[in-house]
């Protein structure tokens, strides 16, 4: 199942939410370094260099990889997928290998790295093969890098982080993340009931206003998907089919609403995005993940969902 690296040893283990009263409380990102186009920086973009391991089930790093499709940056920076289910945390296997180095599981990359890593064994992560690090595993600082630093060595022109709407993305972002992005989580991973209908409060309050504002226009910030709309998208995609039900999300469906549920067709009709979308992996992995949420297991067969259909 879960666990984390104890000074470079894998331990079993689920995030401990007493000391917050069942709240559950994120832990920050460890490698924080940051690839510039500058070529006497340490860490530089280059063609080649870098290796993104990915969990197609997971919201954060699905932000990685839509900038490196939106981008066109698919023959610059290789990929390797993990299992949806997991074994001593993320792990590989035939089927989905670790490219690079052929490991089982990615807790041997982190302890690689660091030999004394302390901490959770987090995906997205960004190696570096020339240093043998991890340079990043922030799905919003790898998201950055690939828009600017890597913008030399890309196919697609798309900017995702204009520098006229910068404040504005990054007051969207952190309103996204806190109440939404973050905020099926705490409500998923909640272990007190106050604390998980504070979370739902929030959750559906700042949904409501999402709402309002793409009632307003169709992205939410400019007339085009800026990374603020991509960071909502893998929140928004896997809602109706896990956050709704095995995350008790249970207000409404995005379906429900109508701006946002027409917002979600939008943007996973936009070429390309469509296939960065697994459903078979997201569902498998948030239902067979948790067996303190799901003790039996099983994964839902439903729902349908329609967004590759006529709106
Ligand atoms: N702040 C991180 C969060 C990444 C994260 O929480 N990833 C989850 C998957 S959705 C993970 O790897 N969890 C494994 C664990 O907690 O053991 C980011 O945005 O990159």
């Amino acid at each position: 199942m879960s666990g984390y690296l104890d000074h470079g040893q894998w331990r079993d283990g689920w995030y401990d939410t007493r000391p917050t009263q069942g709240e559950f409380v994120r832990t920050t990102s460890a490698f924080r370094h940051w690839i510039t186009s500058d070529p006497s920086a340490v860490f530089h973009a280059e063609a080649g260099r870098y290796h993104l391991y990915v969990s197609l089930a997971c919201p954060w790093a699905h932000r990685t990889l839509i900038a490196r499709m939106l981008k066109g940056l698919q023959d610059v920076i290789t990929v390797s997928v993990v299992e949806p289910v997991m074994t001593q945390g993320w792990c590989f296997s035939d089927a989905l290998p670790d490219h690079l180095h052929g490991s089982r599981y990615l807790h041997q990359l982190y302890a690689a790295a660091d030999p004394g890593y302390t901490g959770r064994v987090l995906v997205p992560a960004l190696w570096d093969r020339k240093t043998g690090t991890i340079v990043s595993n922030e799905s919003s600082e790898i998201l950055r890098m690939f828009n600017s630093a890597f913008a030399g060595l890309a196919q697609g022109d798309v900017d995702l982080y204009p520098a006229a709407l910068r404040d504005a993305i990054d007051r969207v972002n952190a309103f996204v993340y806190d109440n939404i992005n973050n905020g099926v989580y705490r409500c998923g991973f909640a272990t007190e009931q106050g604390a998980y209908e504070r979370a739902f409060e929030r959750l559906f309050s700042a949904l409501d206003w999402v709402e309002g504002e793409l009632g307003e226009g169709p992205f939410l910030v400019g007339d085009r998907p800026t990374e603020a709309d991509w960071r909502l998208f893998t929140t928004l995609v896997r809602f109706d089919a896990v956050y709704f039900s095995h995350f008790k999300c249970n207000r409404n469906r995005i379906e429900d609403f109508p701006h946002l549920s027409r917002y979600l067709r939008t943007l996973y009709r936009v070429p390309g995005i469509a296939a960065t979308v697994d459903f078979d992996h997201i569902k498998r992995h948030y239902y067979m993940s948790h067996p303190h949420i799901n003790p039996t297991r099983i994964v839902p067969v439903g729902p349908r969902l329609r967004w590759d259909e006529g709106s």
